[in-house]
């Protein structure tokens, strides 16, 4: 990721930035001038109420060399693996996916992304879309934004430049990219890029409340980045393709949209680099619930409950006396959708990774595999660094369903029961 280094980012989870890419290109002391600056048009992009309370208030002010409302009609785009209708039957199996392959043809991420699972409801504004994106070509001529969702993106393999309206980052495995609903971007691959992307149709992603474990800690506030203004100047028939209600439609457009000379507001695309976590565990007994690991949540109407918590499993020390290390047996009424970056996840041997995923849904009974469970309760208890790996999960309130493809496709593993199986019988004495 050497190119990251050529980049600038203004810190600060939900800041309130302002940059510009030309000097004087942003107005001064007010939003709409009656004559912006060099006659760039300002636009107003609201990603909450106009009447949200200040603190989930979400907007930004962008000053363009267009409006991006000079346009023709949209038609449907053909790309049936990209779905957000997640009614029908569904099935209560524990289900587990080998790494889905990257095409051999040219593929760029809009072609690319396939949906695995998902529930509630783009309409109402309320759940989520799992996809994987199976990319090796970048975007050229085209744009994708998502009206449905905000965008969560989680790279396994591939470096991603993410070039959007407020300017350009890249997010290759062990970083993730959150591109807010309706901000328009293009992806450009560095080579076969897999990765997966949580469609957060609900309340925009924002850090979990610390609690008693104080001011500091988990994810950072100072350690999410987000870009500086960045346009491109291109007068070329540009396809712009929109995700609205599971569907996407194509629109061609005389100019790029990418025209955003400068910007200020506090809704804007950013990254974090998962290495920066503050990972906090138990240092006596027990193995804590995982809502300890949470990076980011959005939250539902319920306090609590989470619409959507993005979580994660990374490198960290593990000290526990007189413990089952591993994560424990459960069943859960929230659901489970995991995904591996890299290395191993210390509840599965095996059948776990890069690249797959699994999913356990309200009340599923999950835990440890056999081999996990011995060589847990065999080992010596000493202090133990799990190390090399980036497991995540993203749970949710509502019932995770997977898609006729997730449920069709070769990559379902058709004996993941088979690894809770065998386990010797308790004796009483
Ligand atoms: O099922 C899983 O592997 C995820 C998980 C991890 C953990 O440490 C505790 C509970 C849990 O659901
Ligand atoms: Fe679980």
């Amino acid at each position: 990721m050497s190119s990251t280094e050529t980049l600038k980012y203004q810190t600060g989870f939900g800041s309130y930035f302002e940059t510009e890419a030309h000097p004087g290109a942003l107005p001064v002391g007010q939003n709409s001038p009656q004559k912006v600056p060099f006659g760039l048009y300002a636009e107003q992009l609201s990603g909450s109420a106009f009447t949200a309370p200040r603190h989930e208030n979400r907007r930004s002010w962008l000053y363009r060399l267009r409006p991006s409302a000079g346009h023709g009609p949209y038609t449907p785009y053909a790309q049936d693996k990209l779905v957000s209708a997640f009614g029908g039957p569904v099935t209560p199996n524990r289900l587990r996916w080998d790494p889905l392959e990257i095409p051999a043809q040219p593929t760029d991420f809009v072609d690319g992304l396939v949906t695995l699972a998902g529930n509630a409801d783009a309409a109402t504004l309320s759940g989520i879309g799992v996809h994987i994106y199976l990319a090796n070509a970048s975007m050229r001529n085209r744009v994708f934004y998502d009206a449905d969702g905000e965008l969560l993106i989680v790279p396994q393999q591939g470096v991603l430049t993410l070039v959007t309206e407020f300017g350009v980052l890249i997010a290759g495995p062990g970083h993730i990219a959150v591109i807010p609903r309706g901000v328009r971007f293009r992806v450009e691959v560095d080579g076969p890029s897999r990765g997966y992307v949580c469609e957060n149709y609900g309340a925009a992603f924002r850090l979990p409340e610390l609690g008693p474990i104080g001011a500091n800690g988990l994810a950072n506030p100072r350690d999410f980045e987000t870009p500086v203004a960045a346009f491109e100047d291109v007068d070329a028939p540009t396809e712009v393709i929109q995700k609205f209600q599971g569907a996407l439609w194509a629109a061609e457009w005389d100019h790029s949209p990418l025209d955003v000379v400068a910007w200020h507001g506090n809704l804007a695309p950013y990254r974090y680099d998962l290495s920066r976590f503050n990972t906090i565990n138990t240092v006596s007994f027990d193995h804590p619930d995982p809502s300890i690991f949470t990076v980011l949540t959005s939250p539902s109407d319920t306090p609590g409950v989470a619409n959507c918590d993005f979580v994660i499993f990374p490198p960290r020390w593990i000290v526990a006396e007189h413990t089952f290390r591993p994560p424990w047996f459960h069943r859960n009424v929230m659901s489970e959708f995991m995904g591996l970056v890299h290395g191993a996840y210390d509840a599965k041997a095996g059948g776990f990774v890069p690249g797959g995923a699994s999913l356990h849904n309200c009340m599923s009974d999950h835990g440890p595999d056999v081999a996990s469970h011995r060589k847990a309760t065999e080992a010596e208890l000493a202090p133990h660094k799990i190390d090399g790996t980036m497991a995540f999960m993203f749970e949710s309130r509502w019932v995770i369903r997977p898609t006729k493809f997730a449920l069709e496709t070769s990559a379902l593993q058709d004996d993941y029961d088979a690894c809770w199986s065998g386990f010797p019988k308790a004796r009483l004495p």
